[in-house]
């Protein structure tokens, strides 16, 4: 079997057995029969002692190798190789052709069925416990099949279907052998910052490279519990948290922490407007301070120790509809300059909708948004406004805290997952508060956090002599 290039096996219907659990069989016959003669030998001899260590080193290499044997077959048996040649030749994934092959004795043309094209697999386990089957795709009359493939190889190894990837010249599907698990929230005392935000045991991102965050499904998909742990992230990194829950529902009661208030959580349009107006002049601040001169080419607002500044927005779509013409074209261009131009300075939008639509958020804008989510079932349409045009067959979630997401840089397409457990002993107002009130919480930015807090200042005196 040949090795391909990124480590992955070749598997074809020409592919040969390996050496090892091939010649295996031969192996353990030729010890046996060395086994046997040394026991002749032995038997014949007149030293009992001799006798019995050398029946006992018999038996102790006869059981070795016996063993050694069956464990060498049982994992070639449970090897992708042995599976997708079986697999091959159990679905005539080859071409054959009648080929001369000689004469008779009577001087006719002999002539013999032989195979002169295969399909091509290949094949790999990652480190992440993925493995990773690849159908090529080489221009034969297997091209046009290799995408579909996905039951029937989900069927071979038992294994649901974690992503499939269609490209030009391969498909490769990806199954996951340790499966993902959910996060369970958890009373988490504060230990050390990071700009992380964990989604799931195996999905996370850094929010210096993933900006801003899209979170779409209808009502009761679970939406708020998600975004209260998303929150959970940001405070605990030291964010500087902004809330707009024009329903004024749950996400409004973190106006009751210390530090939030008012200032901090909106409902009303008009706080709504000052809020998004205070994070942009916030946002602009930083580019006039940090990120004018040539030095500060390439950097972000962690190379000044600046705190993340993050508004999360809570049905963006009913608050948009219910407003008049000059609040809608003033509100909704704070929230494009964010979304365009926030990352660098530290400045995060997360938008919460219960179903994406392109007059509320254009494809452009939705793709500088980096993790999107879709919670519960959608329409086609609605995964296409979420994540774009992709090829993948969306599984009907069954799950009520299930999703899709899909996180620039991370994947090329939505993959299942399944949002944190919300326990009902946690209590995310509680938790949120001792984060909010712990001394760990990004000491160093302090001195920054005063800056942003001046100009959102100057922001609110603006705005009321506006
Ligand atoms: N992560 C979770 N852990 C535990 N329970 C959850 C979780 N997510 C959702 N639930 C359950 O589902 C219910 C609905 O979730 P949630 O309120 O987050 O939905 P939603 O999408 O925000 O709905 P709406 O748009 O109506 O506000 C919750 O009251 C809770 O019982």
């Amino acid at each position: 079997m040949k090795k391909h290039k990124n480590n992955f096996k070749k598997v074809s219907y020409f592919s040969k057995t390996p050496v090892f659990p091939r010649f295996s069989f031969l192996l353990i016959t030729i010890v046996f029969l060395i086994g046997l003669a040394a026991f002749t030998i032995n038997y014949f001899s007149h030293s009992n002692v001799l006798q019995f260590f050398c029946s006992l080193s018999i038996l102790i290499m006869s059981i070795y190798f016996i063993k050694s044997w069956i464990l060498i077959r049982k994992e070639y048996n449970s090897s992708p190789l042995k599976k997708l040649k079986r697999f091959i030749k159990e679905n005539k994934l080859y071409e054959e052709d009648i080929r001369e092959v000689g004469t008779n004795e009577n001087g006719s043309i002999k002539r013999r069925k032989i195979v002169v094209n295969s399909i091509y697999f290949l094949y790999k386990k990652t480190e992440n416990n993925e493995l990773i089957i690849r159908a090529l795709k080489r221009a034969d009359r297997f091209s046009d099949k290799a995408n579909s493939y996905e039951t029937l190889l989900s069927a071979l190894f038992g294994l649901p279907l974690y992503k499939k990837i269609d490209e030009i010249t391969y498909c490769d599907y990806i199954f996951e052998l340790v499966p993902d698990e959910r996060i369970i929230l958890s009373h988490n005392p504060l230990k050390k910052t990071d700009t992380t935000i964990r989604v799931t045991h195996k999905i996370f991102y850094d929010i210096s490279k993933v900006s801003h965050g899209l979170l779409v499904g209808s009502t009761g998909s679970g939406k708020s519990f998600y975004v209260n742990s998303k929150i959970l992230d940001y405070a605990r990194m030291g964010a500087e948290l902004y809330i707009v829950d024009p329903k004024s529902a749950d996400l409004s009661l973190i106006r009751f922490i210390e530090g939030f208030g008012e200032k901090r959580v909106a409902s009303k349009p008009n706080q709504i407007a000052r809020i998004l107006r205070e994070v942009n002049e916030i946002m602009e601040n930083r580019y006039q301070k940090h990120f004018r001169e040539v030095s500060a080419f390439g950097k972000t607002f962690l190379d000044f120790s600046l705190p993340p500044v993050v508004i999360v927005i809570d049905e963006w779509a009913a608050f948009i509809q219910g407003v008049d013409k000059k609040l809608h074209d003033e509100c909704s261009r704070y929230l494009l300059q964010l979304i365009l131009k926030g990352r660098a300075s530290g400045c995060f939008v997360e938008l919460i909708l219960q179903r994406p639509d392109t007059s509320f958020i254009e494809g452009a804008v939705r793709d500088s948004i980096g993790c999107r989510i879709a919670l519960g079932n959608m329409s086609k349409q609605g995964y296409e406004m979420c994540f774009g045009s992709t090829d993948i067959d969306y599984k009907t979630i069954t799950v009520k805290v299930g999703g899709y997401i899909q996180i620039d840089g991370q994947h090329n397409s939505p993959v299942y997952f399944e949002t944190p457990l919300i326990q009902n002993n946690f209590n995310f107002l509680e938790e949120l508060q001792s984060i909010i009130s712990h001394p760990l919480r990004n000491p160093e930015s302090n001195r920054n956090r005063e800056a942003d807090a001046q100009a959102s200042e100057r922001s609110v005196r603006v705005f009321s002599i506006n």
